[in-house]
């Protein structure tokens, strides 16, 4: 399907479709088959200047024969922000203009840009992939529930990962240096707090985190990011590139399927424990023997009351833990699990800011040859602010297994 400009002088350059005839059948095949497959949909993130566009454009330009949109999630300072989308095929692209509601993606009716983007799809056909990049300052844990759309409501589209783009040269100082300007809003759903900056939900948020200009670091402070990093999030995977260019595409940031798998190994090779080296957020892991189905309520419970509400006590003190840290409410940004169950079974947890769901392991492949979990405990991974491992397993073990 070939697609033309059409630029009239008033709006923003259309698209149209050419030769509308012959498009029609392979529209309406395309939308046919589009109701059977769901298309994933990556959020591309990572602070100011850290190669999110480059990397747009090296997907883009790759010849490897799919049909990606690209949605620049640009904050213009018109009222009804226009989203231009590209779309690109066999390496030709074309601009598309997405109308969506005023106000930025993630603070609109929750709903308009699936809305938007499942209408699109419905006129051009579905595409293969769609990849959101956000602007450099945009926190992706508001973003991700928009997209990760419960199976429930038929959408067509799915979340399939985020992907941060870190600046190897300027991290470091960017995480140690928050701006409390960007994290202080007068809305209080955005205000995080005062220690955390926009750099830091990038990376406690991400599934792929690509450490960018690696040309301008020496070896040693390359291995000084990664360790910051790998202490904030320990579930994500870390790549090293110069100009984004990325080892492969799929199964690197396309074909995640970041939220509805849960592999073994990323869950074991985040409990190893890693240094907390970022005094505002880290990466925690704590275990649950085999549970009876009752004893999953009750971690249903207890997950509701530290994801939803604000007044969550870890309590009573695990010893050795000093009242404040205890007292001090959890923030959590990302949540992974691997419950084993006592008849048998593994439930998958999946997480992200208050958003929770458990997945049967028997519905999706349960990737990860370790199988420690299967064998043994249950292992609950969490990853965000104000979490003391101690005092978490003690109210854990108290919720669940009292
Ligand atoms: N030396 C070096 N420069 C890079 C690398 N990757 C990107 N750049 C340059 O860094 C600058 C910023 O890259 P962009 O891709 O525009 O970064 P961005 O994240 O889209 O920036 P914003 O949209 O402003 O947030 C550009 O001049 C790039 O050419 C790299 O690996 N090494
Ligand atoms: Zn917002």
């Amino acid at each position: 399907m070939s697609f033309d400009m059409d630029v009239d002088d008033d709006g923003p350059p259309m698209l149209v479709a050419a030769n509308q005839a012959d498009d029609a059948e392979d529209l309406s095949a395309d939308v046919d088959d589009m109701s059977l497959t769901r298309v994933p949909i990556t959020i591309i993130t990572g602070y100011l200047g850290a190669g999110k566009t480059t990397l747009m454009n090296y997907i883009l330009n790759e010849r490897h024969g799919k049909k990606i949109a690209v949605i620049l999630n640009e904050f213009g300072d018109s009222a009804d922000i226009e989203k231009s989308l590209t779309v690109s095929q066999e390496g030709q692209q074309v601009e598309e203009w997405l109308e969506l509601a005023n106000g930025c993606l993630c603070c609109s009716v929750k709903d308009s840009g699936v809305a938007a983007i499942e209408s699109l799809m419905e006129k051009r056909g579905a595409f293969d992939y769609i990849l959101l990049e956000t602007t450099g300052l945009a926190d992706p844990g508001n973003l991700a529930p928009l997209f990760w759309v419960d199976d429930g409501l038929g959408s067509t589209i799915y979340l399939d990962g985020i992907v941060t783009l870190v600046d190897a040269k300027n991290i470091i100082r960017c995480l140690s240096e928050p701006t409390p300007s960007e994290t202080q809003s007068d809305d209080t759903e955005h205000a995080h707090g005062p220690h955390l900056s926009t750099a830091h939900l990038q990376i406690s948020h991400a599934d792929v985190i690509v450490i960018n200009k690696a040309d301008l670091v020496s070896q040693a402070e390359l291995e000084q990011v990664k360790a910051r990093i790998s202490s904030i999030n320990a579930l994500a995977k870390i790549h090293v590139t110069e100009h984004s260019k990325v080892p492969a595409l799929e199964g690197v940031l396309l074909d995640l399927h970041a939220y509805d798998q849960v592999d073994a190994d990323s869950i074991d090779f985040a409990s190893k424990g890693h240094s907390h080296l970022d005094p505002a957020i880290s990466t925690t892991t704590l275990t649950l023997p085999p549970l009876s189905p009752a004893q999953l309520d009750k971690l249903d419970t207890f997950l509701r009351n530290i994801l939803w509400t604000r007044f969550f006590i870890s309590h009573p003190q695990a010893e050795g833990v000093s009242v404040e840290a205890a007292g001090s409410r959890p923030e959590i940004h990302r949540t992974k699990g691997r419950l084993v169950m006592q008849e048998g079974g593994v439930k998958l947890l999946q997480g992200v800011r208050e958003v929770f769901e458990f997945i049967d392991a028997a519905d999706v492949s349960t990737s990860g040859a370790s199988g420690s979990t299967e064998r043994g405990n249950g292992k609950l991974v969490f990853i965000g602010r104000n979490l003391v491992p101690a005092a978490l397993q003690k109210s854990l073990e108290d919720a669940v297994l009292s």
